[in-house]
């Protein structure tokens, strides 16, 4: 395989990206030019939703081409449109052919929740000091465990005990959260989300760890649950205040996250109608939030 390798401005890097994948670039990515340097710059998107912007200020542009000559005509065509004024062709170079499979799995290692407690890719072996396991892909839907929001929630999960509970995973994405709370005891757990990608996602994910949960639109959280589980945003979780706190039983515990450490005065005041909120764990800018009626 060969990759062009490009030099281009922040404004330019859409219509470069979107010029390579029409001349049949096999993938095409964005890296700061300014990495490692004085100038790098951090794009943070909040989790589930994409970067703020589509490249730095001084992008470098790595498009993969099967052939030699589709790498140098691309570059070609490229020099001469208008969009890619001031832009730069840094070179093309032959990639030696890898095993992406194998580099992608390679990527995700099992994530540690607690010492005994792990999410483990389904082609990793789980770690000697695993008691409790979750067999997890990163695929469709949120919700690998490598969030520090999933990973908050899910260690608040194990460190009580949620035997016999009735529980919500509202926001369920890949179903973490849910089939997390039925490995530690729930007797019931429903998970919902708006996403049918996320519904079906959850379903498969359930059944390839042997837990029985009920998968399905919001509207299938129906009374009230021991513990309700909802890993959204900031602004979604403050609109949903009333629904989530409706489902949550007398005594019973509400937990919250996808809320960064500057968003909790304003979480607590939108669900200080219902109950009061605290923070009860946080990791990197991220808090978890809970309460309890
Ligand atoms: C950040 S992901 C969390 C996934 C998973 N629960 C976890 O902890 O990793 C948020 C999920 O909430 C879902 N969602 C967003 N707004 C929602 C809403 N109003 N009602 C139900 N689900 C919603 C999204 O589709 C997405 O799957």
């Amino acid at each position: 395989m060969f990759e062009l390798r490009l030099l281009c401005g922040e404004d330019q890097v859409e219509a470069v990206g979107d010029a390579l994948e029409a001349l049949d670039a096999l993938s095409v990515s964005v890296e700061d030019a300014d990495a490692h340097t004085e100038a790098e710059q951090a794009l943070f998107g909040e989790p589930g939703m994409p970067p703020p912007k589509e490249g730095w200020q001084r992008s470098r542009v790595l498009a993969l081409f099967a052939r030699q000559a589709q790498a140098e005509d691309a570059a070609r065509l490229l020099i001469a449109q208008d969009f890619f004024e001031g832009g730069r062709v840094l070179g093309i170079e032959q990639v030696p052919d890898q095993d992406w499979v194998r580099l992608t799995q390679s990527q995700f290692a099992p994530v540690e929740i607690t010492p005994e407690f792990w999410i483990v890719p389904t082609w990793h072996e789980p770690p000697a000091a695993a008691r409790e396991v979750i067999r997890l892909d990163p695929g469709l839907a949120f919700g690998t465990g490598t969030h520090p929001t999933t990973r908050m929630c899910l260690r608040w999960t194990a460190r009580r005990s949620l035997a016999g509970q009735r529980v919500l995973d509202y926001g369920c994405g890949s179903g973490i959260l849910a089939i997390g709370a039925a490995k530690f005891g729930a007797a019931v757990v429903d998970a919902v989300d708006i996403d049918e990608a996320a519904v079906r996602a959850t379903q498969d994910n359930a059944q390839a760890n042997g837990v029985t949960l009920r998968v399905g639109l919001p509207e299938l959280a129906q009374g009230e649950y021991d513990t309700v589980l909802a890993n959204i945003l900031a602004t979604p979780l403050k609109m949903l205040a009333p629904l989530l706190c409706g489902h949550v039983k007398p005594a019973g515990s509400l937990v919250l996250a996808g809320i960064l450490e500057r968003q909790a005065d304003e979480l607590k005041a939108a669900y200080a109608p219902y109950l009061r909120l605290e923070v009860s764990d946080s990791e990197d800018g991220w808090i978890l939030m809970t309460g309890s009626r």
